[in-house]
C-alpha cells in the first residue's frame, strides 16, 4: 500500500514543466545506487519518489533506498557523528527582497528614523556584534554564523557607499538608502566582517544573496568581493540562498533573488577567492521530486568543477508564519517519509560531497537522529541563538549542549565527535569522561559550552592550541 508523499504531495496546481516522470525503473536506480554508480537525474527522481509509476510513497521500497544511503554513509564517512561548538550571529532582518516562504525579514522602510510604529526587527551595530561575538568565545565556541537581511544601507565598504549614493537610476533599483535614514547604522560588511573576526574564532558568513547585495550597483566579480570580505575575517561562505535551483520555482517563491546561474557564480566567486562553502536546499513547498533532483545535479556539477563544498545541508521548510502558508499556496511542508527520503537521496546523488548534515533546528531531536541513519552523519551546532526557523514557527529550541549531543549520539550507538567547520579538526569525546565541552576552540577551557556560569579564579587555564 502506498502512502502519500505529504502535505505537499498535491502539486499539480504549479502546472510546471519539470515533472518527476522518467523512463528509468525504481529497481534499476536502486540497483545503481546499491553498486556505487553515478546516479542520473532519472535515477535520482525514481529514488525520491519510490518508483514513478504511481502516486505516494512505498514504504518498503523506502526502507531499502534509505538502507542503500546508510550503507553509502558508513563506507564514506564512517560512523562518527560529528557537531560544531558555534554560534548563530544575525546582524539585521531590514530586507526588501521579499521571500514567501520568510518569516525573518521585516521591511526595511520600519527601520527608517521618521517612520512611526512599532516593529519587531533589529539591526545590529559592528560593536555590538563584536560583543555577542566575544561573549560566545568566552563560553567555549570557536565559529560563528552569521546571515542577515538585505539591509539598503549596507555596502561592502565606503567606496561602495559612494557608488551608490552616486547612482543615477532611482533607489529602488539598487536597493540603497544612506545609513544616516536609518535608526541604526549596520556599518559595512567589511566592518561587520572585521567586528565578527575577533579572538581567532572561524567566522562562516555571506551567503550568496549578501555577496551580491555587497557588489549592487557595480561590476565587481563575486570573487574580489570575497576577497575583500575574506581579508576583513571572512573563512567560509554557507550556501543558503539556494532553495530551489531551478527557475520555475524560484519565479514562485522568490522572485526577488537570483537566479540559479548567479547563485553558482557567488559560490564559484567564494571558492576561488580560497574560502570553503557548504551546500543547501530548502524544500517541502512548492516543488517537486524532479525540482529537488535537479537541484542536486547544479550542485554536483560545481562541486565536480570545483571541490570546495564541505557539505549539504537539507533544510525542511518550516511553513506555520509563512507568506506562502497564510496566502494558502500551500498547506504545510514535508512529512517524515519525504525528509527521510531527501537526505537518503543527497547521500547516494552527491557522490562527491562528503557530510550530510541532519539539522535539530529543522527536524527536532527525535526525527534528526533518525536521519542519521538514512544517510547523514554531520549533526549541525550548538548555535545558541536562532531567529530565522524560530520566527517562521519552528518550536525546536535555539540551542543544544555538549551534555545533550553526547547523550543523543551516544543513545543511537554512535561516536560523538566535536568538528571544526572545515572537518579537518576532529576531537572523539569519551561518553563516559565529563565534562564534554570544547578544546579545540581558542579559548576554550574543557568546560561545558552551555553550563551558564561565567569564568571563575581556580578555573582550569584557557587552552590556546
Ligand atoms: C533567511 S535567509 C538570510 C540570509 C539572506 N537574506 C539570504 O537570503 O541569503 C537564510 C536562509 O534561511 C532559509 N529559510 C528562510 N525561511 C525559512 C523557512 N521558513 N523554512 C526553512 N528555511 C528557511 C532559506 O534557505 C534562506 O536562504
Ligand atoms: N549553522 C547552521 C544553522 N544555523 C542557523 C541558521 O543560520 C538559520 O537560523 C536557520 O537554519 C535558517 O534556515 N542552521 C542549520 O540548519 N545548519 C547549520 O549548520
Ligand atoms: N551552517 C550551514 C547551514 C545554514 C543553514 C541556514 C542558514 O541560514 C545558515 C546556515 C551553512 O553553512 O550553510
Ligand atoms: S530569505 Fe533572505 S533575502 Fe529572502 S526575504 Fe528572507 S532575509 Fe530577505
Amino acid at each position: 500500500m502506498r502512502e502519500p508523499a505529504g502535505p505537499t504531495d498535491d502539486r499539480s496546481a504549479f502546472d510546471f514543466d519539470v515533472v518527476p516522470e522518467t523512463d528509468q525503473s525504481f529497481e534499476n536506480a536502486l540497483a545503481k545506487a546499491r553498486a556505487g554508480d553515478r546516479l542520473t537525474v532519472d535515477d535520482g527522481i525514481e529514488l525520491l519518489t519510490t518508483g514513478t509509476e504511481d502516486e505516494g510513497v512505498d514504504p518498503i521500497r523506502k526502507e531499502r533506498v534509505l538502507e542503500a544511503a546508510d550503507r553509502r554513509r558508513a563506507e564514506v564517512v564512517g560512523d562518527d557523528v560529528t557537531f560544531v561548538a558555534n554560534l548563530n550571529n544575525n546582524v539585521t532582518t531590514a530586507c526588501n527582497t521579499g521571500c514567501l516562504f520568510c518569516n525573518f525579514k521585516d521591511t526595511a522602510r520600519r527601520f527608517e528614523a521618521d517612520h512611526d510604529g512599532e516593529h519587531a526587527g533589529f539591526t545590529k551595530t559592528p560593536a555590538e556584534s563584536r560583543a555577542i561575538v566575544e561573549d560566545a568565545l568566552e563560553r567555549g565556541i570557536y565559529e560563528v554564523t552569521s546571515v542577515s537581511g538585505l539591509h539598503p544601507a549596507f555596502a561592502l565598504n565606503e567606496e561602495h557607499h559612494e557608488i551608490l549614493d552616486a547612482h543615477d537610476s532611482p533607489a529602488r533599483d539598487v536597493d540603497y538608502k544612506p545609513p544616516s535614514v536609518y535608526d541604526t547604522d549596520p556599518g559595512t560588511y567589511l566592518e561587520q566582517m572585521r567586528a565578527m573576526s575577533v579572538g581567532g574564532v572561524h567566522l562562516h558568513s555571506m551567503t550568496p544573496e549578501e555577496a551580491d547585495h555587497a557588489r549592487r550597483g557595480t561590476e565587481w566579480s563575486y570573487e574580489d568581493v570575497y576577497r575583500e570580505l575574506k581579508a576583513a575575517g571572512l573563512d567560509s561562505a554557507p550556501g543558503t540562498a539556494a532553495e530551489i535551483l531551478v527557475e520555475e520555482v524560484r519565479e514562485v517563491i522568490c522572485p526577488g533573488k537570483i537566479s540559479t546561474d548567479e547563485w553558482v557564480r557567488a559560490l564559484e566567486g567564494a571558492i576561488s577567492a580560497g574560502l570553503d562553502v557548504t551546500s543547501t536546499m530548502m524544500y517541502g513547498h512548492v516543488e517537486n521530486e524532479a525540482h529537488r533532483v535537479r537541484h542536486l545535479k547544479v550542485l554536483r556539477d560545481l562541486q565536480d568543477r570545483t571541490g570546495g563544498i564541505t557539505e549539504f545541508v537539507p533544510l525542511s521548510f518550516v511553513h506555520q508564519h509563512t507568506p506562502l502558508y497564510e496566502r494558502g499556496v500551500v498547506d504545510g511542508g514535508a512529512s517524515d517519509a519525504e525528509d527521510e527520503l531527501l537526505v537518503a537521496v543527497s547521500r547516494l546523488f552527491l557522490d562527491n560531497v562528503e557530510n550530510v548534515q541532519s539539522s535539530w533546528v529543522k527536524f527536532g531531536n527525535a526525527k534528526a537522529l533518525k536521519l542519521l541513519n538514512c544517510g547523514a552523519n554531520d549533526f549541525m551546532g550548538t548555535i545558541l541563538s536562532e531567529e530565522i526557523t524560530t520566527r517562521a514557527g519552528g518550536t525546536y529550541g535555539e540551542f543544544r549542549s555538549f551534555e545533550e549531543y553526547v547523550g543523543m549520539i551516544s543513545a543511537i550507538g554512535r561516536p560523538a565527535v566535536e568538528r571544526s567547520t572545515d572537518y579537518r579538526t576532529r576531537r572523539r569525546i569519551d561518553p563516559d569522561d565529563p565534562p564534554f565541552g570544547p578544546r579545540l576552540g581558542p579559548r576554550a577551557d574543557g568546560t561545558p559550552v552551555l553550563d551558564g556560569r561565567p569564568p571563575e579564579p581556580g578555573d582550569p587555564a584557557p587552552a590556546d592550541d
